[in-house]
């Protein structure tokens, strides 16, 4: 069923995913710093930087990422960002084992200044990637498949970006078929937590846009990769 070339992405995609992580000291500090709407917001914002500085040396490590135009990998990296992001810490949030940052971390981001409108479908979103009980591999090859994305905007080699993504959803799918035999319908049900990433991209921008006419400062790599400022 699944190729030896297959297994061989699988593995590759996958120790990439667990060797880049956020060092520990950072996410610690989700744990420790006291509560307030400014002090929630520079965690967030710190962590979100250690998130994309893991997120570029994670898509480095995708088979074929790097034959690509150098102007389209930065295109899909930062069309992905928010996309990985999100699905990150889904994943983070959904974790079953007590790691602490679960609450804490949704806590932050309930009161990082964040307007209302935007909770209800983040949280749901949330809710929606834990009922899925995804594997580790299941998660790597969604985000791989997420920033392989080709209708990202500025980028030019369609085709190759397309290729790329082709493969990894047929290795997504045929590991769905053997991780979850039970549930028939449980590929088509990652592909629409794809779809629900798209919308929750969309209402970013605009919580960008609130953050900001609140005077809220952005890191440099923020600033760049979703050109703010
Ligand atoms: C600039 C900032 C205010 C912001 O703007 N939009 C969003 C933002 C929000 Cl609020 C939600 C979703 C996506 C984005 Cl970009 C954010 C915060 O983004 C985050 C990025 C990444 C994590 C994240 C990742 C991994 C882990 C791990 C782990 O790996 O062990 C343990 S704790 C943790 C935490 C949290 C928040």
């Amino acid at each position: 069923e699944i190729t030896k070339e297959q297994r061989a992405l699988i593995k590759a995609i996958l120790d990439a995913y667990n060797r880049h992580q956020i060092p520990q000291d950072v996410t610690k500090k989700l744990l420790q710093e006291q509560y307030s709407a400014e002090e929630n917001f520079l965690l967030l914002t710190e962590v979100a930087t250690s998130q994309v500085q893991v997120l570029v040396e994670f898509t480095k490590n995708i088979p074929g990422f790097l034959s690509l135009d150098r102007e389209d990998q930065i295109a899909l990296l930062k069309g992905s960002a928010v996309e990985a992001m999100f699905l990150r810490s889904a994943q983070v949030l959904s974790k079953k084992m007590p790691s602490g940052h679960i609450e804490v971390l949704e806590e932050r981001i309930r009161k990082s200044g964040m307007s209302e409108e935007f909770m209800t479908p983040m949280f749901n979103f949330y809710k929606s990637i834990g009922e899925l009980h995804m594997t580790q591999e299941e998660q790597a090859i969604l985000t791989t498949i997420t920033i392989l994305t080709p209708d990202r905007p500025y980028v030019k080699s369609h085709e190759a970006v397309e290729r790329l993504q082709e493969t990894m959803l047929e290795v997504l799918r045929k590991l769905c078929v053997l991780q979850h035999p039970q549930e028939p319908q449980y590929f088509a049900r990652l592909l629409g937590r794809l779809t629900e990433l798209r919308t929750l991209h969309h209402y970013h921008a605009e919580m960008l846009t609130s953050w900001k006419t609140n005077d809220h400062k952005f890191t440099p790599l923020l600033c760049e990769i979703w050109d703010v400022q």
